[in-house]
């Protein structure tokens, strides 16, 4: 069975609703995956189904061939991350602490002997720092290590979201409407970032990206996963997407819908 995410033929429904029916896909290592559709379409239950914080009612979930059973708190140690809509900082806790969590599962000492300031915590917290550091510096961001996040403007915020993320060095990053919020400039930047993931020298990860922005995901994704009322209307190349009928319809259809 091959590497990386698969969903198999998944389903969802809230009461009498078919949020997601039938979704099968993957995200293989070194992977971009992109999944667009409109409003409604599910690509917000198909992400919540990866997280762990729905259920699918049929259908079943592989990481590296082995069935997954995602839980939210359990995610980073299986080598997922995610960031979320809005960027979820510690309002409480500078960039570099917010970033330094995202990868607290690593360290070998629990909360107690941090509390207590034992010798062995302090490696961890060092190390912690040490690696913050290196992923705000991968990320350009090194100059806000100490601001409190929300003194920042949205689009650094968006970077820290995404730093704290990386952190938990992950092999699969989810990102749930990264370019929610940015300006177009911003856009092509984090376009840019996105695009090195999977080839980054150390650390590198696949990305499964549920985004509206198109111009993003056409930017960046080796494949696009389209979803029109539950369903796979489309699989493949941006390129192939672009021209396929059945999206054609599925966004003609949403925009005579918003027009009426
Ligand atoms: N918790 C819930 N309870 C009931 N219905 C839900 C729930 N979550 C989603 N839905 C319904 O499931 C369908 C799919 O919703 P979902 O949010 O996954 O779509 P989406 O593609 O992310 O939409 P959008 O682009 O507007 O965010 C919609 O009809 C939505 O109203």
């Amino acid at each position: 069975m091959a590497d990386g995410l698969a969903l198999h033929q998944v389903g969802v429904r809230f009461g009498g609703l078919t949020a997601l029916d039938d979704v099968s896909l993957t995200v293989g290592p070194g992977e971009v995956v992109g999944v667009i559709g409109p409003n409604g379409a599910g690509k917000t239950t198909l992400f919540n189904v990866v997280c762990g914080f729905v259920t699918a009612h049929t259908g079943t979930l592989t990481l590296d061939g082995r069935p997954l059973r995602p839980r939210p708190h359990r995610l980073t140690r299986l080598g997922i991350a995610r960031t979320l809509q809005g960027t979820g900082l510690f309002a409480g806790l500078t960039v570099l602490e917010n970033v330094m969590a995202g990868a607290s599962h690593t360290a070998r000492t629990g909360l107690l002997p941090a509390l207590l300031g034992l010798p062995r915590s302090d490696r961890d917290e060092r190390r912690l720092r040490e690696h913050a550091h290196a992923v705000l510096a991968d990320l350009g961001i090194t100059e806000y290590a100490d601001a409190a996040p929300d003194t920042l403007p949205f689009a650094v915020r968006q970077r820290v979201a995404l730093a704290r993320a990386l952190a938990a060095r992950p092999r699969l990053l989810l990102l749930d409407e990264p370019a929610g919020g940015l300006g177009a400039e911003d856009v092509d930047t984090l376009a840019e970032l996105i695009r090195q993931l999977p080839h980054r020298a150390t650390d590198p990860c696949a990305v499964l990206l549920v985004e509206h922005h198109m111009d993003l995901v056409m930017a960046v994704c080796d494949r696009i996963v389209v979803l029109d009322f539950g369903r796979v209307v489309a699989t493949g190349s941006p390129e192939a997407v672009r021209e396929d009928p059945a999206v054609v319809d599925a966004y003609l259809g949403a925009a005579v819908d918003e027009a009426a």
